[in-house]
């Protein structure tokens, strides 16, 4: 198995690295657009610098590389960023996507394409595979027309995993996680909002790359929600951290999604019913739980 991963230097990209780095039979090729910010942790991982949304560079890249499976993590993730700057957004998760489409069915590589619960309304949760998408934000727009691309691209074998509210570690800083965020701000004596109206199953991104990873291996196809089992409000998480650390409660204030003016709406219930995944492939996720201390462990 030759396996390409694109976004290599984001979340879910280093969890695919760590899990796959040493795994039998798997050559793998990490990617991202400019330079490898991992070479310290994964020095033995080859590393291209690609830039998905360069259809030359990908064909040229595919083709000498001549990859069986590509994971497709690469995309601009900042929901309110896509909606300021909804030009790029579309560039980097939709046409990029359509690229990578097209170049995996010329080579008949076996593509998973990352996806993601904003491509629902929000108005019911948690969701199955065939629930109707219906985004309410340019983020989830884009995501949604990259799944089209990917369907209606012709002689493509592939496979859509649709995630949620992803936490983990990521090394080398930038963004932080929920987990992460309420122990530390707690642990600092600081009060935090924490949204009670909002309800997801959030994913632990080693349980998502292990999930990519089930679907590559089988080059399994057609739609998969992967996310934790578990539904939950981001208060519901607060308190889980809070309780887990021993740290006060009482600097949790329980509000309202209404209270934070953001550029991109997002849903109000989303979360996923992941029995597809679970008999298919084998997913088996941790609890949120479990998730607090793998976090915990790592930082
Ligand atoms: N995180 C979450 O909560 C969720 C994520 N998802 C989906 O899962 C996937 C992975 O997300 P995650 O790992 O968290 O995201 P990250 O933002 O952590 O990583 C995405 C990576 O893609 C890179 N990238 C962006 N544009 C390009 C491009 N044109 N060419 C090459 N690389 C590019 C970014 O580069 P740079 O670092 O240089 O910006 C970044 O390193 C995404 O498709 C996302 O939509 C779905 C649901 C929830
Ligand atoms: C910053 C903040 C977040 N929250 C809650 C709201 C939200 O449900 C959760 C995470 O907030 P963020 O703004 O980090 O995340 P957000 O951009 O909403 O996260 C999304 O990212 C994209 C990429 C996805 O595809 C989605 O699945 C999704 O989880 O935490 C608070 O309650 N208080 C706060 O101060």
């Amino acid at each position: 198995m030759r396996l390409l991963i694109t976004g290599s230097n984001g979340l879910l990209g280093q969890k695919l690295l760590a899990r796959l780095h040493q795994e039998p039979g798997v050559a793998l090729l990490a990617t991202s657009r400019g330079a490898n910010r991992l070479t310290q942790w994964f020095p033995e991982v080859d590393y291209q610098p690609l830039d998905v949304s360069d259809e030359a560079a990908v064909q040229e890249l595919l083709a000498r590389w001549q990859p069986t499976h590509l994971i497709h993590t690469a995309a601009l993730t900042q929901v309110d960023d896509c909606e300021l700057r909804p030009d790029e957004c579309w560039l980097h998760n939709v046409t990029a996507t359509a690229i990578l489409a097209r170049a995996c069915a010329a080579q008949d590589i076996h593509l998973t394409h990352l996806s993601t619960d904003f491509v629902f309304d929000g108005s019911y949760g948690p969701l199955k595979e065939d629930a109707e998408p219906k985004p309410i934000s340019h983020y989830g727009r884009s995501k949604l027309a990259a799944e089209e691309a990917v369907q209606a691209t012709p002689g493509l074998r592939w496979a859509i995993a649709r995630t949620v509210l992803v936490y983990g570690v990521l090394l080398g800083g930038g963004r932080s996680n929920i987990v992460l965020w309420v122990r530390d701000s707690l642990r600092a004596g600081k009060t935090i909002k924490v949204v009670s109206d909002q309800w997801r199953t959030p994913t632990l991104a080693e349980d998502l790359a292990e999930g990519c990873w089930l679907i590559a291996r089988q080059s399994a196809q057609g739609i998969y929600h992967v996310s934790g089992r578990e539904f939950f409000t981001p208060y519901d998480m607060a308190l889980r951290v809070a309780a887990h650390f021993g740290l006060d409660a009482g600097l949790i204030e329980k509000v309202d999604a209404s209270t934070f003016t953001q550029p991109g709406k997002r849903p109000a219930r989303t979360g996923f019913i992941i029995d597809k995944a679970e008999q298919e492939l084998g997913f088996r996720p941790h609890s949120f739980e479990e998730g607090i201390d793998i976090v915990a462990g790592q930082a």
